[in-house]
């Protein structure tokens, strides 16, 4: 067979990486150039990975074009011809040829053709078979060999398909052998990162078997169902009329035919029990439909449509919706007025029991005006994940089918906890209770918290529980009642900080628990949970700080509208007490005395806000607030209406130095294991926008600068910060505190990290620039 030679571009043949002197390899050799084998050939040429690059391959008009192309040095149909010298060969054939290939690879390390620590890898979609393949061929397998599967492609085959970026953050599996070389994984890692991958280790079998599932049975499924509709006689109106959902479904089934043939046997039994899965899965929805079971068919349709999104989400630890960026910044230019009569989204907290109680009860419950932030969507899919079915979000509304006290059941994967501490903290004290086992994760931030406040007094309920991360913190690896034996028993617990997550996880744990369970706070906190409990029909003891539970009760569902979150709202009435001639309503906004200490110490900082239309909304107070600029000055914050503005005080710090004279807060550590420390992270924002502020071990000292003028003059004319750029530090209130300090600003406030504002006030830069604010989000 010919052999072609090219003269070699020597330039295009030596250029390096940035990062090494040298090329990673002196010669690739790429076994087949179809899709995947001309891509990883082009990627490697056009980040300079080789310093010759050769292929093999039956096809010889490719082989002629990519020597053409000056992609290739040299090419032939036989192995024998080029592959001297190689010191990387990437087999990427179907896979059932791949063991003749490994005969051809066996016969050059035997001539002296190729070193015998040359590495070898392929690009197949199966691994158990081409290791058997590499067995039957090698008496002892190369230290080289190292099978990977890079997880991307195209329907588009052959060497014109090829694309230099088709890697390009996509995975790629690499499984490690007991033979394989550590220099061979690392230098392997190393070529597929420079293309743009990012590398993970599998177990063969594992691989094999994943990929029957998320590879193999949808392109078998389209294949199939193609074939199915061209069997009908009517096969062309079928073809005609075939809409969007025909054509995502089925296009795949454009891929290669005997790349697939080959790969249905490779994997063979594998594919064949996920089949035989899919099978039952197809019956169950079959029967749901003859049997007109709407509520079970909306159920799986909507855990289905939800898990799709959660399930990237999961994996990346990155936030829970699908946002439109993973990570954004706000460019603020200053502006100095607000006004406007505006409706802030519903409250996160109610939201979150919204759903924990209404999923809990008997019976339907109807939720208005819930928040479609990531923390309270983040406790939706858990139920959803525990069989719930809940119709919506949509605009707020829900309808969730609740399955009484013992009608959840285990989730398949763990529950994804995003951002939100309170949905970690309260499910644990539901899933303590539980009859099977359960896993809580969260993101990054979230897996930092500290979870043994909720995992001590849970164990001593008689909870099986472990904080599986670094520090008393999530993973959380919940052990199920049918496991660990006796139901929970009711406890007397004094808590040692007023925190309305550790109330809620014990009072909702009570609810199963033999006897009473009591728990004493040492400041009133939040009491969401006491009033959503009673509105559904359970019983709750309040005696001062003192609040009990007996276990064995029911709730009953109903209809619950969330007000307004008065922690939303803290912005912008912050933005329209510091900022000029400025005047804010709030429509309707959550007012229960225990939320309230915002307007309390705003108060005592001479702020001018007023009530009106106080009215009550499913068991909650809520109120029109009214808030004027004004003159504010600097105070002592009364350490007892800490817990009662505690999600506030970022923006209470903006306030702080706007106002004239010092402000001091204490008591305030819990400001700490926030999603970030708050008292840290604001205190180094504020000294970046030229702020004058002292941290403390459990608070925070503020000089502000705001005028002396009198009540009656201009208010709020002067700059207080300067420009700058803060990093957020990805907490939600950082990122909206500092963007109303560009009311008081000389110049642009950038804002690093932005994205999860869309945790508890999604749409917040929008409704800022329509009091007359100035927020460009920038996404990346
Ligand atoms: O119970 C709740 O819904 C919340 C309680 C507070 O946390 P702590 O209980 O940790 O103070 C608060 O910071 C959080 O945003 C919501
Ligand atoms: C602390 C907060 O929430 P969580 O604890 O639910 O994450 C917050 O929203 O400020």
């Amino acid at each position: 067979m010919q052999k072609i030679n090219h003269t070699v571009n020597v330039q295009a043949a030596t250029k390096l990486t940035p990062s090494s002197a040298q090329p990673l390899f002196q010669q690739v050799c790429v076994i087949g150039l179809g899709l995947i084998g001309a891509s990883l050939a082009q990627a490697i040429k056009d980040n300079g990975l080789s310093q010759r690059l050769v292929a093999v391959d039956r096809h010889l008009p490719s082989i002629e074009e990519a020597i053409q192309h000056g992609l290739l040095e040299a090419g032939s149909a036989i192995l024998s011809e080029v592959v001297s010298g190689s010191d990387l060969i990437v087999i990427a054939v179907p896979v059932q040829a791949v063991q003749a290939v490994f005969v051809d690879i066996k016969a050059a390390m035997d001539n002296g053709q190729l070193d015998i620590d040359c590495i070898i890898t392929d690009v197949c979609s199966t691994k158990v078979n081409i290791i058997d393949a590499a067995q039957a061929v090698f008496e002892t397998l190369p230290t080289g060999l190292v099978p990977a599967h890079p997880i991307a492609g195209a329907e588009n085959s052959g060497y014109h398909a090829r694309r230099a970026t088709l890697f390009v953050n996509h995975s790629v599996i690499i499984c490690e052998l007991p033979t394989t070389s550590h220099l061979a994984i690392a230098k392997l890692r190393q070529l597929w990162e420079a293309v743009g991958a990012s590398v993970m280790p599998m177990e063969a079998a594992h691989h094999d078997a994943i990929l029957a599932h998320t590879s193999h049975l949808p392109h078998l499924l389209a294949f199939n169902l193609v074939e199915q509709l061209a069997s009908h006689d009517d096969n062309l109106d079928i073809f005609r009329y075939a809409a969007g959902g025909f054509r995502d479904f089925t296009r795949i089934a454009a891929s290669d035919p005997k790349m697939w043939h080959d790969i249905f046997f490779a994997n063979q039994s594998a594919i064949v029990s996920a089949l035989d899965e899919y099978s039952v899965y197809l019956n169950d929805i079959r029967q749901l439909i003859i049997d007109k079971d709407s509520t079970a068919l909306m159920g799986l349709l909507g855990r289905a449509q939800a898990a799709r999104r959660h399930f990237g989400h999961m994996l990346a630890s990155t936030p829970y919706t699908d946002t439109p960026a993973m990570s954004a910044s706000y460019n603020i230019t200053p502006s100095n007025t607000v006004s406007g009569t505006i409706t802030i989204p519903g409250d996160k907290s109610i939201s979150h029991r919204s759903i924990m109680l209404g999923s809990l009860a008997t019976g339907v419950t109807r939720v208005t005006g819930f928040l479609e932030g990531e923390d309270a969507l983040a406790t939706l899919q858990a139920f959803r994940d525990m069989g719930v079915t809940i119709e919506g979000p949509d605009n707020g509304n829900l309808t969730i089918h609740g399955v009484g006290m013992n009608g959840l059941k285990p989730s398949k994967t763990p529950l994804y906890m995003g951002n939100s501490g309170t949905s970690m903290r309260l499910l644990s004290g539901i899933l303590a209770a539980q009859a099977f086992d359960s896993v809580l994760t969260g993101d990054t931030s979230l897996n930092k918290r500290p979870m043994e406040r909720v995992a001590a007094p849970l164990r001593q309920m008689g909870a099986v529980i472990q904080s599986t991360g670094q520090k008393g913190t999530a993973p959380l690896s919940i052990t199920g009642r049918d496991t660990a034996g006796k139901p929970l028993k009711g406890i007397d617990y004094e808590m040692p900080v007023a925190s309305a997550q550790i109330k809620s996880c014990l009072l909702l744990a009570g609810l199963w628990a033999e006897g009473t369970t009591t728990v004493t706070q040492p400041e009133v906190s939040r009491d969401h949970t006491e009033r959503m409990l009673s509105a559904f029909g359970y019983p709750v003891t309040v005696d001062g700080n003192r609040i009990s539970v007996e276990g064995g009760g029911t709730l009953t569902g109903g209809d619950i509208a969330v007000p307004a979150d008065i922690s939303s709202a803290a912005f912008f009435m912050v933005a329209a007490a510091i900022s000029q001639d400025s005047e804010l309503t709030l429509k309707q906004v959550g007012i229960n005395p225990t939320r309230t200490g915002i307007i309390d110490i705003l108060k005592l900082m001479q702020a001018d806000i007023s009530l009106s239309n106080e009215t009550h909304v499913g068991g909650e107070p809520v109120a029109d607030i009214t808030i004027r600029s004004s003159n504010l000055v600097g105070i002592e914050i009364p350490e007892y209406l800490v817990p009662l503005a505690i999600d506030e005080f970022p923006v209470l710090f903006i306030a702080a130095s706007c106002a004239q004279g010092r402000t001091v807060l204490t008591g305030a550590k819990e400001l700490r294991v926030k999603e970030s420390d708050r008292i840290a992270v604001m205190a180094d924002g504020l000294q970046t926008l030229g702020v004058d502020c002292t941290v403390t071990d459990d608070g925070l000292i503020i000089e502000g600068k705001g005028s002396k003028s009198n009540l009656n003059e201009v208010k709020n004319s002067q700059a207080v910060f300067g420009g700058g750029h803060i990093v957020s530090h990805h907490d939600h209130r950082i990122a909206m505190s500092f963007a109303v300090a560009s009311l008081r600003a000389s110049q642009q406030i950038n804002i690093e990290g932005v994205e999860t504002v869309n945790t508890s006030f999604p749409g917040f830069a929008e409704l800022a620039n329509q009091i007359g604010m100035s927020i460009d989000v920038v996404s990346a």
